[in-house]
């Protein structure tokens, strides 16, 4: 079986301005220096808002700081009169490693279907970098029963047409929409199920190497209190953090996570 790196990956959505986000990426990256952080054991990724990139990028590559950097969305489109959008060649310009693909907030207040996501996902691996393909329930379908039904349905939905070795080389992150910045944490035996049978599914689709490869994340309230338990699932290989990923205390726990 594959050793999957876990993943921390901190979504700030529509928080921090450049200045107080590369405050937080310096300071962040201090803290898990004296935390003696094994960056080798796991990932850390921050997402800032598109304003913040650029200096965000500059900090971590001008002071040789060990931590990853994408953008949340991007156009999917390629170029030319999309006015608003941003391209993922011009996020690969920036050296952005990760790319957020259907969040559920922007399948939500944007209006973004599994066709539009699928475009996107395209559009971040055609230009290099990962995508971090979300997908996840809203609360009338977890109290019907039917999360991994509806989940895996947008998962495949979001991966049409995608080869099996870039499916491998992807990330896909669960989120139950219920759980996210409610404070309500699905269990984590709730997690590993939808984890579980995302992976099933990508077994099914491309073969057990590609399942084996892919990295599935845990995201919805995720806290250094219960960061251990959600990690200490099989099929769970990090989380998408939101609120708690502006706190840098409360992140660099997270990432420093005992299993
Ligand atoms: O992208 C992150 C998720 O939406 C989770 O957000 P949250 O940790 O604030 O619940």
């Amino acid at each position: 079986m594959a050793q999957r790196t876990p993943l921390m990956a901190g979504n700030w959505k529509m928080n921090l301005n450049h200045v107080e986000g590369t405050g937080l990426v310096q300071k962040l990256a201090w803290t898990l220096a004296d935390a003696k952080h094994d960056h080798g054991a796991v990932e850390v990724v921050v997402l800032p808002p598109f304003t913040a990139l650029r200096s965000v990028q500059t900090v971590i590559q001008g002071d040789k700081l060990s931590l990853g950097f994408g953008a949340q969305d991007v156009s999917a489109h390629e170029s030319g009169a999309y006015t608003g959008e941003v391209s993922a060649a011009m996020l690969a310009k920036l050296d952005c490693g990760y790319v957020l693909a259907g969040h559920s907030e922007r399948r939500e207040y944007h209006g973004e279907d599994d066709a539009v996501v699928n475009a996107k996902t395209k559009q971040i691996l055609a230009h290099g970098m990962t995508p971090i393909v979300c997908v996840g329930e809203p609360l009338e379908v977890r109290q019907a029963g039917e999360q991994v039904a509806y989940t895996v349905t947008q998962l495949r939905g979001s991966l049409a047409g995608i080869n099996a070795e870039q499916v491998g080389s992807l990330v896909v992150a669960y989120e139950p929409v219920w759980a996210i910045g409610t404070g309500e944490v699905a269990t984590p035996e709730d997690a590993q199920e939808v984890c579980a049978a995302i992976r099933d599914a990508i077994r099914e689709d491309h073969g057990e190497g590609v399942a084996d490869s892919v990295r599935v994340l845990y995201g919805g309230s995720v806290k250094a209190g219960n960061v251990a338990d959600i990690m200490g699932q099989a099929d769970v290989d990090g989380a998408l953090v939101g609120g708690a990923s502006l706190k840098v205390e409360e992140f660099a726990a997270i990432a420093g996570y005992q299993r």
